[in-house]
């Protein structure tokens, strides 16, 4: 695969892909599993204009021309709801028969294995039934279980989710891998059964005769309290549009088979999990034709009953009420309600329905006592009782003999509640200080919260900051106040991860007041995991609310609509909840914007209006990865699975890169060997690669193009390769998803080049040393250490003091540069290279190093200037050590070389942007065409010489070259000396 992505990289993708588009297998391999689809139907023959009429000619979702209503008869049986209510037919059994074989193993997961895919998918249409008659009916009574809540769990798999939007996929490798062709990028290693290609990866096989069947319209909550279970391809509808359909009718999907299932919709029976689970339970099978005649029959039934108007089955069929009475009636909210119009005068009445019937539904349906409040429940509680003991906690615990409670050490002064907004965080911390009688003050993110002055005595009039911390300490004078007689108050502080910029120090003075506290502070923040918050979760009881279930949610907006006299469906109400992603203030908002422009709210209805919202939700790397690592991640489809790798293109591949070892394939089974999931694994890491190629080209030559390819590669295919549960592989290891180590990883390289780069430099300009920096780190790195640290080890202190330091004279190193090298040498596993060394020894080095620092000078970040050029180049000169001293008493009369070497050493010993070599061979290069350098120096002791005027620079400037000729005139060596120690 590796070697095609390369093939594709480097020329133009073929986009007609024509090889591909032809199917590999004409014929059906595995006829023999279809006897039970023929079984079926095989009263009713195909119809020729479903078979082979044209394309979309008469789907709902494309026209809206209709076909006649069929079937009447069998209509008649139908096992709705309504059915079973207005005629109390009893429902039979459906013939043993009849059953289909489902597969569905496809549906639960895209990577089964090839091997049984290949035999399950590769059917053709034609051994397909198409007729209406192929519906089941109903073994058992139908109920319309509104608690059927484990099916309803089941059901919430991705595909539930808004319309397909597929466009871009009847491109060339995709279709034609899903028509059982092998596209050339797949290299074989597609899903088998006529998937292949890595471009649809995951995805589910087309309907074989998507767009070609009218889609029925029946009676408005025809389906109501059905629940159905959808598996496999079904013949003309996607699963979304299935799903879809039931659902505008009132029926129930869910994602797996229960006793409470009253239909497995599928067209081809594969023999799967749900299939063999229907079989079990004895649930009927349903085809796509006998979920089409269902729906018409009761269209027509609900015509010929008149009853086509009568719109919403299942909704709250109660007359319109004034608000106040309905909210009164339907809403079990009464506590504490102080705005009851009992008693009132008729015209405050009507102007107090005025002002209500104004308000925001978040508001006027604000939960009025904490058991209103749906969901967290236990944690509503956790706070009350924190609440309710925290004076006898922290102020009573003071005075001496009046409580007898010890202070519990590990209770917290200050609450954290975090969770995603609009699920009550702020409600109930305001409901639970009400009810315990607190006074509640909130400060929240529109006010600054910055740091408050020192002296909070200026506080009053001035910042917020300071109005909290004279709040919060003034409590102190009011603990021997009479309690009973000044109400009790509690600091809400809202949005607390919210505090930025304007709020400088506004974390940190938060804790300085939770210390000092003489009042209980409620935080509230949306991620409790925030960087900002690291510290303040040390202070606080943390309460992570979560969001309520879409059943809580429906129910509570059922409520409100039927305070508000509006009718709207259960299920409608439930993909509402689903779509705002359990914030129930966006649910009220919504809810409460449609009842503007209408009285009844179908599930349509809510589909349209939110059907971009679902996509807006802003999800975390470590979500994405979640998800798509995840069991249900094979589930997933194409386009959700590149949102979710395309969430973060950067940090996700990282994620995936770092963890997708962890995994252990839902698809591989048992696998006791541990073979197939290493050959798993082997893939995951040959995508991963492939990905990082991909990724170079991304960002080397700007191929943005690529993007989702690189994603592919790096994130999708791993994923849907390894996806499954999650485990850890070291003893101690926790179980969730490690960061990305490339990144920090990235950084310490980069960091120890910097080191090394200033090691390279120094060594450099003692003109001792010659070799680029790899030499330096492969080849005297070792040496260095040993030379640094060995004598240290083994020789008495004072001899190796003063030995180390001679070595670190001698090449210019610095004690940074010692620490650099021992960083350097470090490595896992090894032991420490300073180990064994006395901590006395140690010490004594730093003391010797240091005097010597009197002697030494230091040169540093020079610049430089070429004459006769008008801009000059400036470069920075390495810092360099120089024992003055040294050089001056140089020995054996080589003290002139030596200093003029060193004059022109501040040429020499430059460091480049990059590389202290490259400027040390340009200077060189100057030098010897005699060009002068004029050196500026920094940092000049007595800089009556700021500007030095070099002579010309002499043929060579390593330590070999010292003794040959210099170019220099005049200067003399006192005169270089002067110099050198005015710089
Ligand atoms: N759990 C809930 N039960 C009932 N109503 C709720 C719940 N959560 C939110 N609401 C409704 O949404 C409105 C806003 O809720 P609230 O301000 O408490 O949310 P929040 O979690 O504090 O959000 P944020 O983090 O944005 O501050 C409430 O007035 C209420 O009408």
């Amino acid at each position: 695969m590796q070697r095609d992505i390369r093939k594709w990289l480097m020329k133009a993708h073929d986009k007609g892909n024509s090889n591909a588009a032809k199917p590999a297998q004409p014929a059906p391999t595995n006829t023999e599993k279809k006897p039970p689809l023929a079984e079926l139907k095989p009263e009713t023959p195909i119809q020729g204009d479903q078979e082979n009429s044209g394309r979309r000619k008469t789907s709902k979702y494309f026209a809206k021309d209709k076909q006649k209503p069929k079937d009447e008869k069998e209509l008649e049986e139908l096992p709705t709801k309504r059915k079973t209510k207005k005629d109390d037919q009893s429902v039979k059994p459906p013939p043993s028969k009849k059953v289909h074989k489902v597969d569905d193993s496809e549906d639960d997961d895209d990577f089964v294995l090839l091997d049984k895919k290949k035999n399950s998918v590769d059917v053709t249409p034609s051994k397909k039934l198409k007729t209406g008659s192929g519906r089941a009916v109903a073994q058992k009574p139908v109920g319309n279980d509104a608690s059927d809540e484990d099916d309803v769990k089941d059901a919430e798999s991705p595909l539930k989710s808004s319309g397909r939007g597929r466009g871009g996929r009847g491109g060339s490798s995709a279709s034609a891998g899903r028509r059982g062709g092998s596209a050339t990028l797949a290299g074989g290693r597609g899903r088998g059964s006529g998937r292949g290609g890595f471009m649809n990866f995951g995805e589910r096989k087309d309907p074989p005769h998507k767009g070609e069947k009218e889609v029925p319209e029946g009676a408005p909550d025809c389906l109501a309290g059905l629940t159905f279970v959808i598996s496999g391809t079904l013949d003309s509808l996607e699963r979304e549009e299935a799903e879809d359909l039931i659902k505008r009718h009132g029926g129930r999907v869910t994602g797996s088979v229960s006793k409470k299932t009253n239909y497995l919709l599928c067209d081809e029976d594969i023999e799967g999990r749900k299939s063999s689970k229907a079989k079990e339970l004895g649930t009927p099978f349903l085809t796509e034709d006998g979920l089409f005649d269902m729906i018409r029959s009761s269209n027509a039934k609900a015509l010929a009953r008149g009853e086509a108007t009568d719109h919403v089955k299942k909704v709250a069929l109660v007359p319109k009420k004034s608000p106040q009475k309905a909210e009164g009636n339907s809403l079990k909210t009464n506590v504490n309600r102080k705005d009851s119009t009992t008693g009132a005068s008729p015209l405050k009445q009507k102007e107090q329905t005025i002002k209500h019937s104004s308000l925001p539904w978040t508001e006027k349906y604000r939960p009025k006592a904490p058991t209103d409040i749906i969901g967290n429940q236990s944690l509503v509680n956790q706070l009350h009782s924190w609440l309710k003991n925290w004076n006898q906690q922290f102020l009573d615990a003071g005075n001496k003999g009046k409580s007898k409670k010890q202070n519990d050490s590990s209770a917290k002064k200050a609450v954290l509640l975090s969770g995603t907004p609009g699920i009550g965080k702020t409600t109930s911390a305001k409901l639970v200080s009400q009810m315990l009688g607190f006074q509640a003050i909130e400060v929240n993110a529109s006010d600054s919260r910055g740091k408050a002055d020192a002296k909070i005595s200026k506080g009053i009039g001035g910042s917020n900051a300071n109005c909290i911390k004279e709040l919060v300490s003034n409590e102190a004078l009011a603990v021997n106040m009479d309690r009973s007689k000044h109400p009790k108050t509690v600091l809400i502080m809202d949005e607390v991860d919210g505090m930025s910029a304007g709020d400088r120090g506004g974390v940190a003075d938060l804790i300085a007041s939770i210390k000092m506290s003489k009042i209980p502070i409620v935080c509230i923040c949306n991620d409790r995991y925030s960087q900002k918050l690291k510290s303040l979760v040390n202070y606080c009881l943390l309460l992570s609310f979560r969001k309520p279930t879409k059943q809580q949610m429906a129910k509570r907006l059922m409520q409100v609509a039927n305070a508000e006299g509006l009718q709207v469906n259960e299920l409608a109400l439930e993909e509402l909840a689903e779509r705002v992603n359990g914030d129930m203030r966006m649910a009220l908002n919504q809810l409460q914007y449609m009842s503007l422009s209408m009285s009844v709210i179908k599930y349509d209805d809510v589909r349209q209006r939110l059907l971009s919202s679902a996509k807006d939700e802003d999800i975390s790397p470590f979500t994405a990865v979640d998800k798509l690592f995840g069991f249900n991640g094979g589930k997933l489809r194409m386009d959700e699975r590149i949102d979710l790798s395309m969430s973060d293109p950067d940090l996700v591949p990282l994620l995936i890169q770092e963890n997708y070892i962890n995994y252990r394939p839902s698809s591989i089974g048992k696998d006791e060997s541990g073979m197939k999931r290493m050959s798993m694994i082997a893939r995951a890491a040959e995508s991963i690669a492939d990905g990082d190629i991909i990724n170079v080209q991304i960002r080397r030559y700007r191929q943005w193009q690529l993007s989702q390819t690189g994603s592919l590669a790096s994130c999708i295919i791993p994923a849907a390769l390894l996806h499954g549960q999650r485990e850890t592989l070291e003893q101690g290891e926790r179980n969730f998803n490690r960061f990305g180590g490339w990144l920090g990883k990235n950084s310490t390289m980069g960091k120890n080049l910097r080191l090394l780069e200033d090691l390279h430099v120094h060594l450099l300009a003692s003109r001792e040393f010659i070799s680029c920096r790899e030499t330096l780190r492969l080849e005297y790195l070792t040496i260095l250490l040993k030379q640094l640290t060995d004598p240290l080890r083994l020789l008495p202190k004072d001899e190796a003091v003063e030995k180390v330091v001679e070595f670190m004279n001698f090449y210019s190193i610095s004690q940074g540069d010692t620490d650099t090298v021992v960083e350097l040498s470090k490595f896992q596993g090894h032991t420490n290279p300073m180990d064994g060394i006395p901590s006395a020894v140690k010490a004594a080095l730093t003391r010797a190093y240091k005097e010597g620092n009197k002697l030494r000078m230091v040169r540093a970040a020079d610049l430089i200037s070429l004459p006769g050029v008008k801009k000059a180049p400036k470069k920075r000169i390495a810092a360099i050590l120089e024992p003055s001293e040294d050089g001056l008493v140089e020995e054996n009369g080589d003290a002139l070389a030596e200093n003029e070497e060193e004059d022109s050493s501040d040429t020499e010993d430059l460091e480049g942007t990059a590389d202290g070599k490259k400027l040390q061979s340009e200077l060189n290069s100057l030098n010897s065409k005699g060009i002068q350098v004029e050196v500026e120096l920094k940092g000049t002791e007595n800089s009556n010489t700021k500007k030095t005027p070099r002579g010309r620079g002499k043929g060579g400037s390593s330590s070999v070259e010292k003794p040959a000729g210099r170019g220099r005139g005049g200067s003399g060596s006192s005169e270089k000396a002067a110099s050198k120690r005015k710089r």
